[in-house]
């Protein structure tokens, strides 16, 4: 039987991975509320379709930061996948590769960044700012010459937040599964975990650098020409700065709710983000994305791109290369149907008035003020006000 949708994939992921790893995947931080309202945000909203448009040939292929894609998703940057495969991130990559999506590679990968950039299609290295700042430069200098076309940097995690799951597991990483990319004197904690804490906040306390401030970020822009993204942004205050700071594109993210518990949910915070940054300033979003109508929500209110995390480890424990295939183009066609069916065959008609929603969730300028309205979004009375 073919998988026919996400969910069935993480049936069978569940059924394959040990508990602790499930639990580490799955779970968020404090009493995973975020984790929650991000998936529960999307489910808030509607799509208003509009009719007798030509929707014979939707097209959702884009550039964003000079990379060519096949349709507007990416793999978010997660860590140790071979947790889930012993392939690993290679797996992933050749996977990604043949669904013309994007790959953020995490700075933790537990394959090699070379060996994971063998499979030739786009994509992109995730760091965190480590105190050892000569392993972040030597990182940043491998991607380059690797053929990275980005660098993201993850600002949300000044520490690893406590994930009630993985303590009680006391999880820490199997042996055999190690970050490669990292000298392993940075990474042995991992391996370890102690009463009230899990292996992997235990060794980002130890490693990450958390006086991190916006004064620092010239120097890694100074370092390298790859374009410069920030992943962890929920604010129209941070946005600004971030611009203001030389950086090239932004994800809005809560970190799929494994950081601060609580934090306002990515789609809630997107439109605030998109108004408060010039159009040459992409904005993405990871958090909840569960399906093509998912995806199209975010994209009408402004994201230029949707990061999928969770549900590429499903694809990824259940048939490896296949599997991450299976995710990513069960994604994109979805993507496309829905756009087909509410008569927005391009992405750049899928605007604000594509998306209907009740009650108001905040007060913000509404819509978004981007770019030249659509010719079907221009014509319109109603939409998200
Ligand atoms: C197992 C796992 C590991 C992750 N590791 C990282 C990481 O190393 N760096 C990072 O920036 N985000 C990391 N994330 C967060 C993802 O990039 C992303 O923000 C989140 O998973 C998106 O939510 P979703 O899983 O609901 O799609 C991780 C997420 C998971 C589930
Ligand atoms: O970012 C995460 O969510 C995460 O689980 C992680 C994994 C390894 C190192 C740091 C964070």
């Amino acid at each position: 039987m073919p998988v026919l949708t996400l969910d069935e994939l993480r049936e069978h992921a569940r059924q394959r991975l040990p508990g602790p790893v499930w639990d580490f995947i799955e779970g968020g931080s404090g009493d995973e509320h975020t984790l929650r309202a991000g998936e529960a945000a999307y489910r808030e909203l509607c799509l208003r379709p509009r009719v007798l448009v030509d929707v014979a040939d939707p097209d959702c292929a884009l550039e964003l930061l000079g990379t060519p894609l096949a349709s507007p998703f990416g793999v978010a940057p997660m860590a140790y996948h071979r947790l889930v495969h012993p392939q690993g991130e290679t797996a992933t990559a050749e996977g990604t590769a043949r669904a013309g999506a994007l790959l953020v590679v995490g700075m933790f990968a537990s394959r090699p960044l070379e060996d994971i950039a063998s499979a030739g299609g786009p994509r992109w290295l995730q760091v965190y700012w480590l105190r050892r700042r000569d392993a972040l430069a030597g990182l940043v200098d491998r991607a380059e010459a690797a053929g990275f076309g980005a660098l993201m940097l993850t600002v949300d995690a000044p520490q690893v937040a406590r994930r009630r799951r993985d303590v009680r597991n006391a999880f820490a990483l199997p042996a055999d599964v190690t970050a490669v990319n990292l000298d392993p004197g940075l990474t042995e904690r991992t391996h370890r975990a102690t009463a009230g804490s899990s292996g992997i906040e235990a060794h980002a306390r130890e490693q990450f650098d958390p006086t991190l401030t916006w004064d620092d970020l010239s120097w890694l822009r100074e370092r390298t020409r790859l374009p410069l993204v920030l992943k962890g942004v929920l604010t129209a205050e941070d946005a600004r700065i971030a611009v203001e700071c030389g950086v090239d594109a932004l994800v809005v993210s809560n970190h799929g709710g494994r950081q601060l518990d609580r934090a306002v949910p990515a789609l809630q915070a997107l439109p605030e983000v998109v108004a408060s940054v010039p159009e040459s300033c992409p904005v993405l979003i990871d958090g909840g994305v569960r399906s093509g109508a998912d995806a199209a929500i975010a994209l009408a209110l402004g994201a230029r791109a949707v990061l999928v995390g969770r549900p590429v480890l499903w694809g990824l424990a259940h048939a490896g290369a296949e599997g991450v295939g299976q995710v990513l183009g069960l994604l994109r066609s979805e993507l496309l149907e829905t756009m087909a069916l509410s008569g927005c065959p391009s992405l750049a008609g899928l605007g604000p008035t594509a998306v209907s929603r009740r009650p108001p969730l905040r007060d913000h300028p509404w819509p978004p003020s981007h770019g030249e309205p659509s010719r079907t979004a221009s014509t319109t009375s109603g939409g998200l006000r």
